[in-house]
């Protein structure tokens, strides 16, 4: 991505704004479908939709203009039962879709501590709390 080195961008711009974000989430699903450790999760889902959930989602939590109104993570994920091993492998296809697409070392860093604090709420042992 040709912004990665700048400084002064925002999170959102460094990943290409709302374009960058949305092709690294196209390239995150794809790795997922292909993946039989977490695939089933996915079964008989609206990949469209829930492709412009994530993007705005990941939008808006790096900085950008967008608001997410969706429903909680918790409340759509909780009828999942996703096991904590399984939320990291998720998370290792978004990382790796964010090299594939030219981000930098210390903005995956900074995107995946973003994420990373709602394995609690999201995962078997859920939390009470809302996100
Ligand atoms: C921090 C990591 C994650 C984020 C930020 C995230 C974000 C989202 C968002 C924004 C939606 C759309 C919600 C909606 O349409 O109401 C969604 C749906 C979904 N997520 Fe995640 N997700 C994460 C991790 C996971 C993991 C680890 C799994 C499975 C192993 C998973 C499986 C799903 C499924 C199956 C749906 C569709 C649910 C439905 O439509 O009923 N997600 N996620």
């Amino acid at each position: 991505m040709e912004n990665g080195s700048e400084p002064n961008l925002s999170l959102y711009d460094r990943l290409g704004g709302q374009n960058g974000i949305q092709s690294v989430v196209e390239i995150f699903y794809g790795k997922i479908k292909d993946d039989s450790r977490v695939s089933h999760y996915f079964r008989n889902i609206d990949y469209s939709k829930l492709i412009e959930h994530q993007t705005v989602f990941l939008s808006f939590a790096t900085g950008g203009p967008d608001y997410y109104t969706g429903r909680s993570l918790k409340q759509s994920h909780e009828h999942l039962k996703i096991t904590p091993a399984h939320f990291d492998d998720v998370l290792g296809h978004l990382s790796d879709s964010l090299i594939e697409s030219g981000v930098t070392g210390s903005d995956i860093v900074q995107v995946l501590a973003l994420l990373l604090p709602l394995k609690a709420r999201m995962t078997l042992d859920i939390k009470k709390s809302s996100v």
